[in-house]
């Protein structure tokens, strides 16, 4: 099992690149840094971790193709991965129509859209020219080929993933939802002429890890929110959680009643939605999620109570794998 962790860049930069360099320590092997148009620049902040660690690999997890063209993007992880001496790795997802409404792009084809996007970039970074001339002059990656890696939920983009991509970010936490991930995977990555385990499936969890599992689980409760009044339907289907719970806590959290939403947080949502506990409760959680087929544990946020014990923590459970 290889392990990786979230990091948002909405917080003091030298902060998340000490973090950063404490999780390359303690055995991370990838940071995945967020993307979103309201939070700091993902390129600038992945530039300094990549002067402030030596072996971790470093990408966004996950950028867009709408908010920038792919030649922008191409450039950016190149750029990356010179600074870091061939460790980038792109992680690119369709994006989230909440942002793409407040800034006033449209949002279309996103299966298309990252089909293309990535053929694009992969064109630009083998140094050769696209069909509408665009050309990478003064930026070589280090790399031969830089890992791509897709965000992904959805049936036709996690077929797509496998068929096309190096590996898959799921926001998913639970094994069940590998259940249904990893058939779809493999089915793109045979139509895409590969064998699933060319596809690194990467479970990007709401993770939560505390000496004191109660104070772990509390930390959780309010992603856990966000996250159940995000899931659609067969999703919430999948984990016997009813419309009504769920549709509740986004009324809640619509009002601003934080404090209700995470009242209303119970141990399903908890189970379904998140890897939360203290060290030993981490430990079987991820063995079944590896049993389905993932590859990747990425730690995504709120990682823990107190960040830099929770990374810790996170690294004596990484010694054990
Ligand atoms: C678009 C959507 O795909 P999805 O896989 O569910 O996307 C949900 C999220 O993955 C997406 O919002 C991500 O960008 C969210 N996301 C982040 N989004 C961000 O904006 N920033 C982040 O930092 C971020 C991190 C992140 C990490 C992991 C992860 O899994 C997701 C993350 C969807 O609806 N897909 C469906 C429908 C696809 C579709 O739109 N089909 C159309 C068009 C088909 C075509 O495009 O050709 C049609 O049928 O007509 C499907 O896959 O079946």
């Amino acid at each position: 099992m290889k392990f990786g962790i979230e990091f948002l860049p909405n917080e003091p930069v030298d902060k998340i690149v000490k973090l950063v360099k404490l999780a390359e320590d303690v055995g991370f092997e990838y940071a995945w840094v967020t993307d979103h148009y309201d939070n700091k620049n993902v390129y600038v902040t992945l530039g300094l971790i990549a002067e402030g660690t030596e072996t971790i690999k470093i990408g966004p997890g996950v950028t867009n193709p709408y908010v920038r063209n792919p030649a922008i993007t191409a450039s950016a992880i190149a750029t990356i991965d010179e600074l870091s001496n061939g460790r980038a790795t792109l992680g690119i997802g369709p994006g989230d129509k909440a942002s793409f409404d407040a800034l006033g792009i449209e949002w279309t084809k996103p299966v298309s859209t990252l089909k293309e996007s990535i053929a694009t970039m992969e064109t630009l970074l083998s140094k050769e020219k696209t069909e509408s001339g665009a050309f990478l002059k003064g930026v070589k990656a280090v790399q031969e080929k830089v890992p791509m890696y897709m965000g992904a939920q959805g049936p036709m983009m996690l077929k797509t993933a496998g068929e096309i991509s190096d590996g898959v970010l799921i926001n998913a936490s639970n094994p069940k939802d590998f259940e249904t991930a990893i058939p779809l995977i493999k089915e793109g990555a045979e139509a895409g002429g590969k064998n699933v385990d060319d596809v690194d499936v990467a479970a990007y969890t709401c993770c939560s890890i505390d000496g004191d599992a109660g104070k772990a689980v509390g930390a959780a409760k309010i992603v856990v929110a966000f996250i159940a009044r995000g899931s659609p339907a067969p999703v919430l289907k999948r984990h016997g959680i009813d419309d009504a719970a769920a549709g509740k806590i986004a009324e809640l959290l619509g009002k601003g009643d934080f404090g209700g939403a995470i009242a209303a947080v119970d141990n399903k949502l908890i189970d379904a939605f998140s890897v939360c506990g203290a060290p030993d409760d981490f430990i079987p959680k991820i063995e079944a999620l590896e049993e389905m087929g993932v590859t990747q544990f990425v730690a995504g946020s709120p990682i823990g109570p107190d960040k830099e014990k929770s990374i810790k923590l996170l690294g004596d459970v990484i010694s054990t794998f």
